[in-house]
């Protein structure tokens, strides 16, 4: 409506504005004097009726108004807390640290620095509790967690779908032989007195060693079973298997996977990463709160003893077709040894 004159639009507006007032005025009048409960309610649902009217009326007479709309915008989008959009359900020692810290340099992800274990120690606090936890989000930012026993934990699936049938689930796995040295080697980092691993994963049954599936260590690496839990809930696609493997061999490509099944855009890249020699794993360059070279702490990336070459042939048979079982129910073969 450029042909409208200046002096006219503005005399429209003004007449609209008084229009506005008078027509407030009337609705407070009748809300008190009827003595109305829902003074607040009316106000608000009228106000932003009116409010749409006034911004497309102001636009037809030629005023710029979009800016206006987003400086307001802008204010009340405020940071909030909310429940997580993402969770990253596990498997213990397989890299779920660094999936995580690598998706903390993506500008529109937000996670809990800590391990909230909600879903598997602190379900009975409640939604409530569990969202005061959360890191502030702006508007269109994922809110994401990690704590890796939710894995095989029985009853999170139910509980995480009870929170968010469309959360988005992703889990870290690696060579189950590799990721059972990590476990006990962290054991073994707490009590010096612990017993030798060989000895504890194979247990001598009339006579002859075999491995002992009941040892925690072992038996976490039985991937399928919580999968299949997992998958009595959720649909296949709403749960992404992170290669271990690749996370350290090629963190840009796997985090380019892990951008894409979370929607987001590909921010995190090669540049992103340096491998260091001296710690044998990707560090960042940058991390969310540095803006210098950062490598996981050192609890991650410890040095593994030395495993008698048989038990870990023994392992790696025991493994072998339940490994197969993980891929044919997973879709994925993971080609692990
Ligand atoms: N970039 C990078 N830096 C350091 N460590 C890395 C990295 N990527 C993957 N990893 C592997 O992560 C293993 C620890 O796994 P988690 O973080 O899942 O452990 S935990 O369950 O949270 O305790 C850790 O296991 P250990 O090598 O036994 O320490 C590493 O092998």
């Amino acid at each position: 409506m450029k042909y409208v004159p200046v002096l006219a639009k503005r005399t429209m507006f003004t007449y609209f504005i008084i229009m506005f007032l008078l027509y407030l005025f009337y609705t407070i009048n009748f809300c008190v004097v009827d003595k109305q409960p829902t003074l607040k309610t009316i106000l608000k649902s009228h106000i932003s009726k009116y409010k749409s009217g006034a911004f497309r009326f102001a636009s037809f007479l030629g005023f710029d108004v979009e800016d206006y709309k987003y400086t307001r915008l802008s204010r009340n989008a405020g940071p909030v807390r909310r429940l997580p959009d993402a969770l990253i359900i596990g498997v213990k020692k397989c890299g779920t640290r660094a999936l995580l810290e690598f998706l903390r340099l993506h500008p529109d992800v937000r996670a809990a620095v800590s391990e909230i274990h909600f879903f598997d120690k602190y379900y009975h606090k409640g939604f409530e509790w569990y969202r005061e936890r959360m890191p502030l989000t702006l508007e269109g930012q994922i809110t994401m967690e990690k704590t890796p026993s939710y894995w095989v934990t029985k009853s999170a699936p139910k509980r995480v779908y009870a929170m968010n049938p469309s959360v988005k689930l992703l889990a870290v796995v690696r060579d189950p032989v590799t990721r059972a040295i990590s476990d006990y080697t962290q054991s073994a980092s707490k009590r010096p007195s612990l017993a030798p691993f060989e000895q504890l994963a194979l247990s001598n049954r009339s006579g002859c060693s075999a491995v002992d599936p009941t040892w925690a260590p072992v038996r976490l690496g039985v991937y399928a079973r919580p999968l299949r839990r997992w998958l009595r809930r959720f649909r296949r696609d709403r749960l992404l298997l992170v290669n271990g493997e690749r996370l350290v061999a090629d963190p840009a490509a796997e985090m380019a996977k892990v951008q894409d099944f979370l929607g987001l855009k590909r921010v995190i890249t090669e540049k992103h990463f340096y491998f260091n020699s001296a710690k044998g794993f990707p560090c960042l360059l940058k991390s969310e709160s540095s803006s210098s070279p950062h490598c996981l702490g050192k609890t991650k990336g410890r040095n593994h003893p030395r495993i008698d070459p048989a038990a870990l042939k023994r392992l790696r048979e025991f493994y072998r077709p339940l490994n197969e079982i993980f891929y044919r129910l997973s879709g994925i073969n993971f080609g692990w040894p």
